[in-house]
């Protein structure tokens, strides 16, 4: 069993809150003029990923104090424990093993003294059975047509992974599937998408974990009246519908054929849960092929967390740099800001990753912490993002750490100058790391011309005070192993950090409050009489929805 370690109790917290002041005193400029080769000392390729670390308000000072905080909340023995299979999601008694859904190779995995890799293997095997089934047109319709759509119906990590990687990967849709989502309870969501796909050659996928979740049982039941009512036979369901679930007897329920269920296991959190059958969304639009490469390279960072010095452990740095900000600069939130377009919904995968497993205020001693714990997280990509909030980042008066994501070849590099405007992923770190000061700003001014007297009130305004930290994560290309990397980069940091914390990263209490409360509202909107169970408030606007409501 894992030690509980008060991170804030430790040595090297003190010491870093002390460095903290010192480095308060210095900025990120002052310490590139002090070392040329400041790049060099504090950047890390992994495979085709570079890690420029080096615009941060770190020195060798800060990095040692950092690493000695993984040793003393003992940060190896954690990583250990994840990947031995123990019980570290310790209220739900469950091991934490979404790396094993990727371990490729095939190493032996206990849980409860079992080794589950043969389990992962026949399921992976069986979904790429079915990709090919459904690719080579051997799977039809209920009017003999090869599938042509697939609409993955889930919410949360049954929705998110799915999304960010196949829209990451769009320029793998070849296999002649064209994937659609559907995740919001909100009827418009579901209307929306069955308004462009035929139910003759459109494949459903319930994809939950549980099988209960209200949301997507309400989306999958509208999904199966509408294709009914265009089928006339609830006979033809088994070709179209298929389930991705831990639940055998809810999927059976429910009305799918157990033969057409891809099962995944309780040791995978739901927002870690992409690798596995609720990959099948992502396998059947790119490949099952392509799927495996993502499986190979979020494996190779798996063993790259295990296997390397903390001092050249890229998730081990990402989040140590995430803590430093956070726990003491009181950084609120972290920016994701991929200059990219395909992962326009990467920023959003984390926010659940992120948000959803470091989110919490008690320790696993159930005291509540006396430090910050997760970050809010947040981000667009580049370079929309510099026309709508970059303002905030380079001269507002909050410290916001970002990750600047680029991948060196564009899939359409159009032209001349498109891909040239990549020229912004190395302007903004630079812009943020440096600033413009005032004799900068006046000179500039007198160059064009303007007095000092005629610009003194502006100036304030054109002063940017630099020394915002940020990370640089360029890559050459996307493919759909350096995606497995960037996501598992990700994952290990905040499972890096929850330790520290000494929080636990993989249940996810805080969402039952809301739906336990919303069940009991649920039958108080039926008839037109005014409610008075709740409080003011929630009376007052139930009530106004049911006057109101047509
Ligand atoms: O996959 P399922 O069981 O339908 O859960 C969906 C999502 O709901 C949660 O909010 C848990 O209730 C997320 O953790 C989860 O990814």
């Amino acid at each position: 069993m894992l030690k509980s370690i008060n991170p804030s109790q430790t040595q090297a917290w003190s010491e870093l809150g002390q460095h903290a002041e010192a480095m308060r005193a210095t900025t990120i400029k002052d310490l590139f003029d002090g070392d040329a080769d400041r790049f060099n000392k504090y950047s890390l390729q992994f495979q085709d990923i570079l890690f420029d670390y080096s615009k941060n308000l770190i020195n060798d000072e800060t990095l040692s104090k950092l690493l000695a905080l993984a040793e003393q909340t003992e940060l190896k023995q954690a990583i250990a424990a994840m990947f031995a299979g123990d019980k570290i999601n310790a209220t739900e008694n469950r091991a934490v093993l979404h790396t094993a859904l990727r371990n490729r190779s095939n190493s032996e995995v206990l849980v409860d003294g079992e080794n589950v890799m043969p389990l992962v293997n026949a399921e992976l095997a069986k979904m790429k059975a079915f990709c090919e089934k459904v690719h080579s047109g051997a799977w039809t319709g209920y009017t003999g047509k090869a599938i042509t759509d697939v609409v993955n119906i889930g919410i949360g990590g049954s929705d998110l992974g799915p999304v960010m990687v196949t829209e990451s990967l769009k320029s793998n849709w070849d296999k002649g599937i064209t994937p659609h989502f559907v995740s919001n309870v909100d009827g418009t969501h579901i209307v929306e998408i069955l308004k462009n796909v035929d139910p003759e050659t459109t494949l459903f996928l319930i994809a939950s974990k549980t099988f209960t979740t209200q949301e997507t049982m309400t989306n999958a039941h509208s999904a199966r009246d509408w294709f009914i009512n265009a089928a006339g036979d609830e006979a033809h369901v088994a070709k179209h519908f298929a389930a991705l679930s831990t639940n055998k007897d809810a999927v059976v329920d429910f009305g799918i054929d157990a033969a057409n269920m891809f099962e995944f296991w309780d040791w995978v959190g739901g927002r870690y849960s992409l690798w596995s059958a609720i990959g099948l969304s992502i396998a059947l639009t790119i490949g099952y092929d392509r799927f495996e490469e993502i499986l190979q390279g979020a494996h190779e960072v798996d063993l790259h967390l295990q296997q390397a010095d903390f001092s050249e452990n890229v998730p081990v740095l990402m989040a140590l740099l995430g803590i430093w900000y956070g726990n003491f600069f009181d950084a609120d939130s972290e920016a994701i800001l991929p200059y990219d377009q395909y992962m326009h919904r990467f920023a959003a995968y984390f926010q659940q990753g992120n948000m959803e497993s470091n989110g919490k205020y008690v320790t696993r001693d159930g005291d509540v912490v006396n430090y910050q714990t997760g970050p809010i997280i947040w981000g667009e990509p580049g370079t929309n993002g510099q026309h709508a909030f970059y303002q905030l980042i380079h001269q507002g008066t909050k410290l916001i750490p970002c990750d600047f994501l680029a991948p060196a070849n564009s899939k359409n590099p159009i032209g001349d100058h498109h891909p040239k405007l990549l020229a912004n992923f190395f302007a903004q770190t630079e812009a943020l790391a440096f600033g413009k000061n005032k004799e900068q700003v006046e000179a500039e001014f007198a160059a064009a011309g303007k007095s000092a007297a005629d610009v003194a009130d502006l100036v304030p305004h054109k002063v940017f005070e630099g020394n915002r930290p940020t990370n640089s994560i360029l890559f050459k290309e996307m493919t759909p192993a350096t995606l497995g990397r960037l996501i598992a980069l990700y994952e290990h940091k905040i499972f890096v950090q929850g330790v520290i914390w000494n929080i636990y990263s993989f249940d996810q209490w805080g969402v039952e409050l809301g739906k336990q409360l919303a069940s009991k509202i649920l039958p108080e909107l039926d008839g037109a009489e005014d409610i008075s169970s709740h409080d003011s408030s929630t009376n007052g606007l139930i009530n106004t929805y049911k006057a109101w409501r047509k």
